[in-house]
């Protein structure tokens, strides 16, 4: 429970949200970031309800939660494989899913959204959201970029709508940024469009910037590597949202290659191929 709750004490000032206590959580979208935050949701010992568009969307994010919750048991009970099948077995009874937003959010605490990086798209949802969830629900957003006051105007409840951002994979990275201006990814995306530039360039394959960023500066993966795993519309995304906000902006100029693989579908990992390809 405190996990959930602390971040939102944090990022929240209004008292409508301060001493609320988070039991159900209704997490939208159960792509890579919904999955893993339904992980952990479901593993501090909240009730979630994973809602996505579809059963079959629905098994696969169940199924990564279950590869997911094998690997931290690995580790976290490696001299009690039985007690770690028992905890398995109590996190994935914590998750139930759904296709009816409407019914999911009856009796949530807190909704956390993890759809497309589109606002438009996200404004839809909130806005329908807003008709359904009961009045003492508490929306959040996991964007990557996106001004959570644009996000939360489609709703009647700025009171307690705020933006709570994780970092994939979210069992394994620890920091979650809730304060107004994200950090991570306005340094960071500029420079994953910069490994991109590059190469484009022609200054060296992607395969040798990899290599160069993981032995020169400790980075795990290297920039290529993990545009792939983060899925490249979600960065072609951000990257299109900041140029439009400031288009000078030479940090935010944008990347011929990059366009052409989304355009093409190849978003990354998550489609069997992106920079590199996969299976
Ligand atoms: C754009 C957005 O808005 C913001 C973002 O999210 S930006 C992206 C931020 N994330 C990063 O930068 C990730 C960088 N990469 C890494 O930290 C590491 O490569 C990694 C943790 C993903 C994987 O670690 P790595 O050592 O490279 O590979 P691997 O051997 O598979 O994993 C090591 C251990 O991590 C754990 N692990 C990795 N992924 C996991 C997952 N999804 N669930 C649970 N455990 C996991 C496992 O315990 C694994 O041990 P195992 O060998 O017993 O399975
Ligand atoms: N990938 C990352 O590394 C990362 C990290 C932090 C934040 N984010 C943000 O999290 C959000 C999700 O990213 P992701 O990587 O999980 O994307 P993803 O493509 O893996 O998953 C998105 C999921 O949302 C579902 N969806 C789309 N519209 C929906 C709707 N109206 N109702 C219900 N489900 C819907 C899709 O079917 C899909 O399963 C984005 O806003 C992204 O910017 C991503």
């Amino acid at each position: 429970m405190a996990f959930f709750a602390h971040q939102i004490r944090r990022g929240f000032s209004s008292s409508a949200v301060r001493n609320v206590v988070i039991k159900q959580v209704t997490i939208i979208g159960g792509g890579q970031m919904g999955a893993g935050i339904a992980q952990v949701a479901a593993s501090t010992g909240h009730s979630v309800t994973l809602v996505d568009t579809s059963d079959d969307i629905l098994k696969k994010s169940i199924k990564t939660i279950e590869g997911s919750l094998k690997r931290v048991v690995k580790k976290k009970f490696a001299d009690k494989p039985e007690a770690g099948e028992e905890f398995i077995q109590k996190v994935l009874k914590n998750v139930s899913t759904s296709t009816d937003v409407g019914s999911a959010v009856q009796g949530s605490d807190l909704v956390l959204e993890a759809i497309v990086e589109n606002l438009k798209i996200k404004q839809d949802l909130f806005s329908r959201l807003d008709k359904l969830a009961p009045a003492h629900t508490i929306f959040a957003s996991n964007t990557s970029s996106l001004p959570i006051s644009d996000i939360s105007s489609a709703t009647n409840r700025l009171d307690r709508f705020g933006g709570l951002h994780f970092f994939n994979p979210v069992p394994m990275m620890k920091l979650v940024e809730d304060t107004p201006g994200f950090i991570v990814n306005r340094l960071f995306v500029p420079y994953l469009y910069e490994a991109i530039r590059l190469y484009e360039r022609g200054h060296g394959s992607k395969e040798d910037i990899d290599i160069a960023m993981k032995l020169g500066v400790g980075y795990p993966m290297g920039p290529f590597e993990l545009s792939d795993y983060i899925g490249l519309d979600t960065i072609k995304f951000i990257m299109d949202g900041w140029r439009e906000m400031d288009p000078d902006n030479t940090l935010f100029a944008p990347s011929e290659l990059m366009d052409k693989l989304v355009a093409e579908g190849k978003l990354g990992k998550k489609t069997g191929e992106g920079f590199y390809k996969y299976k």
